[in-house]
């Protein structure tokens, strides 16, 4: 019912009116845009992923999730706002153009559909997914620290009814699984990037060990340009480090593992804001944190196109 012009970006969506505005976008913008059912979640809900390509076949690829943690609104807004920021933008956006001339950009919107559908029926704050665990009455597994990076490490707990409840073993999440089986069949994604709120900070590996990785140096350098774009716009402070250092430990993250497999340029994103509002971001500064992060994004982007 919408087309791309109509949504209203400035203000947070169910589920159903998600999926529906992405199939608008793929109608606008055909050539470019197609929609990819990478599998279902525990609830059975489609895990639909955007594919941004001019061509080519397994193209070099750059990968960004958004809503991992369900109760992390302002994440799967900005989301929304990329895809169509991407689609609207390339043919005139010089660098944007030029990127998408050479690589494929995959975005998954909504990577926990059944945790963001209970936050809007049943509790705003639910971060987990809703999976059943076995021998507790506690639902859920925390999405980012189910990887096979350090699993059950330091920053993980092993009680079910923890809020970073590493599940029953790697990947036994479907939702994770299904990311993990997209990006291991592609074999040729150079970018792994995950968003999050909030705190703003722009992270690299490790979280399940405060040691440098072996290209901490240049993910380091390239994370401080991005910020520094991202802070000329409104001037809104981001810090720039490895996930445990900077914020604390943390096992079983999604961008640990992409970075072990060999993504190089793994990144964590925390958005606004730093505590005043916390989850609960008002709806009129999406549009303003999605349109700072596109310029940390791009930086990001065009040195992956460059190196
Ligand atoms: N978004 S958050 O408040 O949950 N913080 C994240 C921080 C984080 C982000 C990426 C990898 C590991 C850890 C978390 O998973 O704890
Ligand atoms: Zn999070």
């Amino acid at each position: 019912e919408f087309s791309t012009r109509s949504f209203n970006f400035g203000a947070y969506h169910r589920l159903e009116t998600i999926y529906s505005w992405m199939d608008t976008l793929v109608a606008q913008y055909p050539k470019l845009v197609t929609k990819q059912d990478i599998g279902r979640s525990y609830e059975n809900r489609p895990m639909y992923v955007l594919k941004f390509s001019t061509g080519g076949n397994k193209r070099p690829a750059i990968w960004i999730d958004t809503g991992i943690h369900s109760r992390e609104w302002v994440s799967q807004a900005t989301g929304v706002w990329t895809a169509n920021k991407i689609a609207t933008d390339y043919g005139t956006d010089a660098s944007l153009t030029s990127l998408l001339n050479t690589m494929d950009i995959y975005m998954l919107l909504l990577a926990n559909p059944d945790g963001y559908s209970y936050t809007h029926s049943n509790d705003r704050m639910w971060r987990k997914t809703r999976s059943k665990n076995p021998g507790s009455v506690c639902i859920g597994v925390d999405p980012n620290r189910n990887w096979d990076a350090g699993f059950g490490g330091p920053g993980a707990s092993n009680n079910p009814c923890s809020e970073s409840y590493h599940g029953p073993s790697a990947h036994s999440e479907i939702e994770v699984k299904n990311v993990v089986n997209l990006i291991k069949s592609h074999g040729n994604f150079k970018s792994f990037i995950s968003v999050h709120a909030y705190s703003q900070l722009l992270m690299y590996p490790y979280g399940y060990s405060c040691g440098s990785v072996p290209h901490q140096p240049e993910l380091d350098s390239v994370g401080k340009a991005a910020v520094q774009k991202l802070t000329s716009l409104y001037g809104t402070k981001y810090k720039v480090g490895s996930i445990c250092n900077i914020i604390y430990p943390a096992s079983g993250g999604s961008i640990d593992w992409s970075y072990n497999l060999g993504i190089k340029y793994s990144f964590a994103f925390e958005l606004r804001d730093t505590g005043r509002y916390g989850f609960i971001l008002p709806a009129n500064q999406i549009i303003p944190t999605a349109t700072e992060t596109w310029l940390a994004l791009k930086h990001i982007m065009e040195h992956v196109r460059d190196h």
